[in-house]
């Protein structure tokens, strides 16, 4: 059975979306993705996803609609990604190297790791659709 990591697509007025540089590992670092982590055993995606920007972040965040279905990550991990929005706290990178908002024009000025670069293309659609 795959492992489930779970990410939030942080979106604030003016369509900015919140984009975090991974600090570890080696191979990741330096590049971008949507705050989140892994689902630990018998946890619920939802609250992992809520603990995770609470922990990397020291955000409340609001969760919303999802994003597409299962995203392939490597060998034995699929991503599953939410919109959502902040109810209290302003992010801080406690365990990313650094936070980016990034508003429409902007989305794809940060080097996003490969998985998040589509997942960034379907967020973009949803926020024109409004
Ligand atoms: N959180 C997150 N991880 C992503 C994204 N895109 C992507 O390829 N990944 C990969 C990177 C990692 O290999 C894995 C998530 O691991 P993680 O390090 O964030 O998980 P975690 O916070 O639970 O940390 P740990 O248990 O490894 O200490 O998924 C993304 O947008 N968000």
């Amino acid at each position: 059975m795959s492992t489930i990591v779970v990410a939030a697509v942080i979106v604030a007025p003016g369509g900015r979306v919140l984009a975090a540089q991974r600090a570890a590992p080696a191979a990741l670092a330096g590049g971008w993705e949507f705050p989140g982590g892994k689902v630990d055993p018998g946890e619920g995606e939802v609250v992992a996803l809520i603990r995770e920007c609470r922990e990397e972040l020291g955000v409340e965040i609001t969760v919303g609609e999802r994003v597409g279905g299962d995203w392939a990550l490597s060998e034995g991990y699929v991503l599953r990604v939410w919109l959502a929005t902040l109810a209290s706290g302003t992010p801080e990178a406690r365990e990313h190297l650094a936070l980016r908002w990034l508003g429409p024009g902007e989305y794809y000025d940060v080097e996003w790791l490969g998985a998040d670069l589509p997942i960034m293309k379907t967020v973009e659609s949803l926020l024109q659709q409004g």
